[in-house]
């Protein structure tokens, strides 16, 4: 394993399994695939914009506790989890794509958003009040009415090779030619000990699944699908939430994941074909994840999942918990 690799995905060998960040259940057979590593060039927010972004922030932002999370956060490149850099280590930041050696489909791109575009995304969130000042940790969006910065969001994806071949398909019906790329998305709200039960994202969604992390890093683990899923699939009427529901007869058997990523603030995930549909993804309901052997304490994290709805999904009906709005999940 490279020494990228492992920084990112873990180690595959040490004898110490509890401390992997990829633990298996079983020993793996397969032979380690090549990694295809692509490397872009930086970001391009400045400071100016970063600064006018902050003055037209208003008061009542500033002052929100999430808000000031990320604005307090530290810049110890270090400190697993931490943000991404400011702008005086903007160059040498580089974005990373890394495919997932086991899990075919699932990619995580590294250093996509700088600390100041993950500011200026959390003062959307913040300024539209999806948390309702903390008293519900998920917020659902549906169409494009309110998500004008998905445009941003999908340009840098773009721009920076999140949305480029291998990672993500491309080509003749490739769902990152599809229009609208996302008009549902899904924005949640951890504190630490918060956690999503593992799940295979509904199917009533499209191939091609993104996930952005904000604030600070998290454990998110990956296990066999007990139930896997196909495109095929009959799109479901209801809209249960993955943080509150599904399998609980199961839930009560300890289950290990059989990988572990890391999201860093600023990084994204991808997954489609076999990691959407053959993999559940979770984070686990603990205050504390073990990086690299060492347990690192949670702080405050966001993230930002993007999808589209299948037509077929539209047809359905449209139940109300499809109305642009909220959705708490507990
Ligand atoms: O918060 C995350 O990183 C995962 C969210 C997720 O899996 C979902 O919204 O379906
Ligand atoms: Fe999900």
């Amino acid at each position: 394993m490279s020494t990228l690799e492992h920084e990112l995905f873990g180690s595959f060998d040490s004898d110490d399994s509890e401390h992997d960040i990829i633990g298996y259940n079983e020993p793996v057979l397969e032979k380690e695939k090549e990694l295809s590593i692509t490397t872009i060039a930086t970001s391009t927010t400045t400071a100016k914009e970063y600064d006018i972004l902050l003055d037209n922030v208003s008061l009542s932002l500033r002052s929100d506790p999430i808000f000031q999370s990320i604005m307090n956060c530290t810049d110890d490149e270090d400190d697993s989890n931490s943000c991404t850099p400011s702008n005086s280590r903007l160059e040498s930041m580089r974005h990373h794509h890394q495919s997932h050696p086991y899990i075919e489909g699932l990619t995580l791109h590294s250093n996509i958003l700088t600390h100041q575009d993950q500011a200026k995304l959390m003062a959307q969130i913040t300024e539209k009040n999806f948390f309702k000042g903390g008293q519900q940790n998920q917020a659902m969006c549906f169409g494009e009415r309110d998500l004008e910065w998905l445009e941003w969001l999908e340009e840098v994806m773009k721009e920076r090779g999140v949305l480029s071949e291998p990672y993500c398909r491309g080509g003749i019906n490739g769902w990152t030619e599809r229009d609208p790329l996302f008009d549902q998305s899904i924005m949640n709200l951890y504190y630490p000990g918060d956690g999503i039960k593992p799940h295979v994202d509904l199917a009533r969604f499209e191939d091609g699944i993104i996930i952005v992390s904000l604030i600070s890093a998290i454990n998110m683990d990956f296990y066999p699908a007990r139930k896997p899923m196909s495109p095929e699939d009959p799109p479901e009427g209801s809209s249960t939430s993955s943080r509150s529901s599904s399998f609980t007869e199961e839930s009560l058997v300890e289950r290990k994941p059989s990988f572990t990523v890391r999201l860093k603030p600023g990084s994204i995930i991808s997954m489609q074909g076999p990691a959407r549909y053959l993999w559940e993804h979770g984070i686990q309901e603990t205050s504390q994840d073990l990086v690299n052997g060492e347990w690192v304490t949670r702080k405050i994290r966001v993230s930002v999942t993007l999808r589209k709805m299948r037509a077929a999904a539209w047809e359905v009906g449209r139940p109300s918990a499809l109305d642009n709005g909220a959705a708490d999940r507990k």
